[in-house]
């Protein structure tokens, strides 16, 4: 792995594998499903493993999940692995394992399960601009659709369709943001308690970890990520993982 920056921080990685896969449709939590027969969590566990970012790692799970358990107990890693019961939000999940993480730790990456072909040279990026000074930085990549601002028409209004379309933001700006976001430890620890006053419209409207650090006013930086960090969230995404994992010689079953 190539790094820029000699990287003398302790970095504690949070996995958040507590979702159920709803959109997936597969019946079991998401992170179980099998890739070439190796569950998406373990995929995710060996991008950390390869990327040689991590001294602790800690890993949300489906409260009372003895599988992921399991799965996280077989798999090599070096660095210290705990495992918690996740929360009924990601960000719930995310603060039950930054709790269980070290308390000397320089810097924190949250990454998801889901994105569990995540190239090990993200984890690098993020390292290097944590090491550098960054106190919030995420892996993103441009944005390739047109996107619209839209709201929903007022009923009867238009008759047409329920929603109607009220801007085109500037393409050049926007980016597709991925994990792992990495965060100061202390950074993320004052953002997710400040988060735990939100009203549950506001906890509602959190997708991901750099908003928590936007709104205490923190740069977030962002470095370049992958295409290959894609999001397993539909039947759809999963095809095309299997069909990149099918291009790649290693990561596959045992
Ligand atoms: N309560 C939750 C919800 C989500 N996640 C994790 O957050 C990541 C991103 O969530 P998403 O891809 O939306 O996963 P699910 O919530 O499982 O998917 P769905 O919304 O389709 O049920 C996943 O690795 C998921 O396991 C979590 O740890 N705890
Ligand atoms: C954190 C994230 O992966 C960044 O793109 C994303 O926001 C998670 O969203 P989800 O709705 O919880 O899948």
């Amino acid at each position: 792995m190539s790094s820029t920056v000699s990287r003398q921080q302790r970095i504690g990685v949070i996995v958040v594998a507590g979702g159920s896969g709803q959109r997936l449709g597969y019946g079991i939590p998401k992170a179980q499903v099998p890739l070439f027969g190796v569950a998406l969590l373990v995929h995710a566990l060996r991008g950390i493993e390869a990327s040689g970012i991590a001294s602790a790692i800690s890993v949300a799970v489906p409260a009372g999940d003895t599988v992921m358990r399991s799965l996280c107990r077989g798999t090599a890693v070096s660095a210290s692995l705990t495992v918690v019961d996740g929360g009924a939000t990601r960000a719930d999940s995310v603060r039950a394992a930054l709790q269980a993480l070290p308390a000397d730790l320089d810097a924190v990456m949250v990454h998801d399960a889901a994105r569990a072909l995540t190239p090990p040279e993200v984890f690098g990026r993020v390292a290097d601009a944590l090491a550098a000074g960054a106190a919030a930085v995420i892996p993103a990549v441009p944005v390739t659709d047109t996107v619209k601002t839209t709201a929903d028409t007022a009923a009867g209004q238009a008759g047409i369709a329920p929603r109607v379309v009220t801007g085109t933001p500037d393409r050049s700006t926007l980016r597709a943001v991925q994990t792992p976001q990495g965060f100061e430890a202390g950074l993320l620890r004052r953002a997710h308690a400040a988060a735990r006053g939100f009203t549950a419209e506001q906890a509602a409207a959190v997708t991901d970890d750099a908003m928590l650090a936007e709104s205490l006013g923190t740069p977030v930086y962002v470095v370049e990520g992958s295409e290959l960090s894609l999001k397993i969230t539909t039947p759809l995404d999963l095809l095309l993982a299997e069909a990149v994992l099918a291009r790649t010689p290693t990561d596959k079953e045992d």
